[in-house]
């Protein structure tokens, strides 16, 4: 789904009101109407009578007008406060302002603190918010009596619909500017915004629903959108063709496992097995090949050099031998990052140009000699805490820019980037951001980066471009683990779950 920031979306108005001729009020009226109509439904049905507005100075207040206009039309006790200075108010919203003022809809002015308290009071008798305070107009930090309105909405505790995006946050990178509405529903114009799709926006913005507000959809195209939402239609699998065989799905290598950690190795082999792969070849270290082939059938399990369990150096021309009949290969789940591990993996990055997944301790490897991925056909798969070890960076930092931070790093190591999160994120070398939509918190579990590993080469195995693989990759992945929570429940459910549920996810892609 096509995800525009503030300053695309007021692109492609300008494209529709400058170019197309189609007048800017009636874009204004199409906004209010369709909130005022999500307002009406939301208080038929939860029994609610009265509704207070409370809108900004600009476009954003002035569908906030609109609303009021539209509700008190249906007979809804509707009340108006303006935050700042009625007088300072120009434009579309001004002409919707006079309106309301001509019907008589009580509208008042909060400019100094005194109206707090007021304010404060219609709160408490009201039943529901429309927040049209700020949208995609919001520059910097909300301050001063923006801020104390944004807090007493939130402490009213009441049912708050915000008009495009919760007033106080930032409609691009999802972050609180000093404080933000909390809203159980945000009825965002036209397209969604990358704000709403990401920590912490998506708590704030609640229920996300888009209106139609008359924008020709195809002028998205011409602001070239560069965030994407993803969402079952845009990965939409095909049926295979009746006559194919096993060599037409791929043969993908995995180098994986230490005498500690076979598990990472049999759940990512499996995983790829389970994703449709021709044929799935598991490296893992000579000691616990057979621990592993009692375990997993379906693969063929080849056993390394090693040293006290962990692959050794020596292991180098065993795994080029098997690189050379792979069409691709993920190297990393649970081979510890101990003695030569991090030389032998920069060095197999370094000789081949198959297409690699990179993931947890081949992340660790990676770490100071970064450089030797730079135009690679490598994807990263790191979470968080890995991110910080290979950029430096702290957790904290990477979680409030996430999409600055995967950006930079795809432009500087030209590689497709998967940073796992609560929302996926994929980079890719285009300059797109895809925002992943399923899964869900009982994936927090020990295994389930190794099931998504699986997946991805699996998918790079089949012939998926690297940015297909890794976007298809991580959907599916997450919507298996969404199909694992329908049975299990998010505490208890595991990576084996997971990856048992690859199928269903899969089958349920097919259907588009
Ligand atoms: N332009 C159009 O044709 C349309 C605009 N629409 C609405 O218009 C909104 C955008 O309108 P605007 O561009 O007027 O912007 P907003 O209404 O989002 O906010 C702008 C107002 O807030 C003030 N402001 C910005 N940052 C501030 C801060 N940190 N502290 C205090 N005041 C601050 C500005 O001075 C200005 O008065 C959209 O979110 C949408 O709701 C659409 O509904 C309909 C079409
Ligand atoms: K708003």
């Amino acid at each position: 789904m096509i995800v525009l920031t503030s300053q695309q979306m007021r692109e492609v108005e300008r494209i529709a009101i400058e170019k197309m001729g189609i007048p800017s009020i009636c874009l204004m009226e199409n906004a209010g109407k369709e909130v005022a109509w999500e307002v009406k439904r939301v208080m038929e049905e939860n029994g609610l009578s009265s509704a207070v507005v409370i809108a900004g100075r600009g476009n954003n207040g002035g569908d906030g007008y609109v609303v009021a206009r539209n509700l008190y039309n249906w007979g809804i006790d509707v009340k108006v406060f303006v935050i700042g200075s009625i007088g300072s108010i120009s434009g579309d919203a001004r002409v919707n302002l006079e309106a309301i003022r001509n019907l008589g809809i009580y509208v008042a002015e909060v400019t100094q603190k005194e109206h707090l308290k007021f304010l404060e009071k219609t709160l408490k008798d009201s039943d529901l918010v429309v927040d049209a305070i700020y949208g995609t107009g919001l520059r910097g930090e909300v301050t001063g009596l923006a801020k104390e309105v944004i807090e007493l909405i939130n402490q009213s505790e009441k049912f708050v619909v915000a008009v495009d995006i919760p007033s106080g946050l930032n409609a691009d990178t999802g972050r609180v500017e000093g404080a933000a509405v909390k809203a159980r529903i945000t009825i965002t114009m036209h397209f969604l915004k990358p704000g709403l799709l990401i920590y912490p926006g998506i708590e704030y913005a609640g229920e996300v629903k888009i209106a139609d507000i008359g924008i020709p959809s195809r002028l998205a195209a011409e602001v070239r959108p560069s965030y994407h939402y993803v969402v079952s239609q845009d990965v939409a699998l095909k049926s295979r063709n009746p006559d194919t065989h096993k060599g037409d799905y791929g043969k993908v290598l995995i180098v994986a496992g230490s005498r500690s950690m076979t598990g990472a190795a049999f759940m990512a082999a499996k995983s790829a097995v389970k994703t449709g792969s021709g044929l799935v070849r598991l490296a893992v270290p000579l000691s616990i090949q057979p621990v592993i082939q009692s375990a997993l059938y379906e693969a063929i399990i080849y056993g390394l050099n090693e040293e006290g369990g962990v692959i050794s150096y020596k292991s180098l021309s065993q795994i080029f031998e098997l690189i050379e009949q792979s069409d691709a290969v993920a190297i990393g789940p649970g081979l510890t990052h101990e003695g030569e591990v991090s030389k032998l993996i920069e060095d197999v990055i370094r000789n081949t140009e198959k297409p690699l997944v990179l993931d947890a301790d081949a992340l660790n490897a990676l770490v100071g000699r970064l450089e030797v991925v730079k135009g690679k056909r490598v994807i990263l798969t790191p979470h968080y805490g890995e991110m910080a070890r290979l950029t430096g960076l702290k957790v904290e930092d990477i979680k409030n820019n996430i999409f600055e931070v995967a950006r930079s790093f795809v432009r500087r190591y030209e590689v497709t980037l998967v940073l796992k999160g609560a929302r996926t994120v994929i980079a890719t070398r285009d300059g797109s951001i895809y925002i992943n939509s399923t899964g869900n918190a009982g994936m927090a579990t020990g295994g389930s980066g190794d099931v998504l590993t699986g997946m991805i080469v699996s998918l790079l195995g089949q012939g998926f471009e690297e940015e297909k693989a890794a976007v298809y990759g991580v959907f599916y992945h997450g919507k298996a683990g969404d199909v694992a929570k329908k049975s299990k429940g998010e505490y208890g459910m595991t990576a084996v779950d997971i990856l048992e549920s690859i199928p269903e996810a899969l089958s349920e892609g097919l259907k588009g």
